[in-house]
């Protein structure tokens, strides 16, 4: 299973390079390392996994994380009406999006940045993302609100961005102009 031993921190180079397609249909190899993925997003929710493996609660994971260059993230979340998404994807791509902008108002963190980096991450609102599941189905989903700002935090990790890069250099604090907050 995978603890936070296993995730590589700001600093280290994988984090900065673009990953690699997964070759389809994935080999055994690479679905096990996403649905490792999902297991460590939904372990890191439970409270006594928290507990006894010192789990640091996240949302999603990106396989560069777990020093992987290659296209495969995971997220799990329950969204602003209560919904539970999961989602374990190979190879998801943006194929088109909002001009509007949206950001979360506690702005962002991530597991692979050990400190609070204050500040808005201006996004695009809504997004067209495809994509196969670990089950081998393309999906197509339009996404909006919360689960489109994390899509785009995971998809970002397999492009080497990482969420700050995102930020008003002179002023992280200041409202993104026109942008929909997402509390
Ligand atoms: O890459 C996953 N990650 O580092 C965990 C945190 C995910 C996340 C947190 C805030 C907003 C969007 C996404
Ligand atoms: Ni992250």
């Amino acid at each position: 299973m995978i603890t936070m031993d296993d995730i590589i921190r700001e600093g280290h180079p994988a984090l900065r390079k673009a990953a690699e397609e997964v070759a389809m249909p994935p080999s055994d190899e690479d679905k096990k390392t996403l649905q490792d993925l999902l297991d460590y997003v939904s372990n890191s929710q439970n409270p006594e996994m928290i507990e006894k493996y010192g789990l640091r609660p996240g949302i999603g994971l990106a396989a560069p994380q777990i020093n992987v260059s290659k296209r495969m993230i995971a997220i799990r979340l329950t969204d602003e009406k209560g919904i539970l998404h999961s989602y374990a994807l190979f190879n998801p791509k943006i194929v088109s999006h909002s001009i509007e902008k949206s950001y979360l108002t506690s702005g962002e963190g991530c597991l692979s940045v050990d400190r609070p980096v204050p500040g808005y991450v201006p996004r695009h609102a809504r997004i067209r993302v495809k994509a196969v599941s670990l089950e081998g189905e393309e999906l197509d989903l339009r996404l909006r609100g919360l689960l489109s700002i994390v899509f785009q935090h995971e998809i970002d990790h397999l492009n080497g961005i990482m969420f700050y890069d995102h930020m008003n250099e002179k002023d992280p604090m200041q409202e993104p102009e026109g942008a929909i907050a997402i509390e």
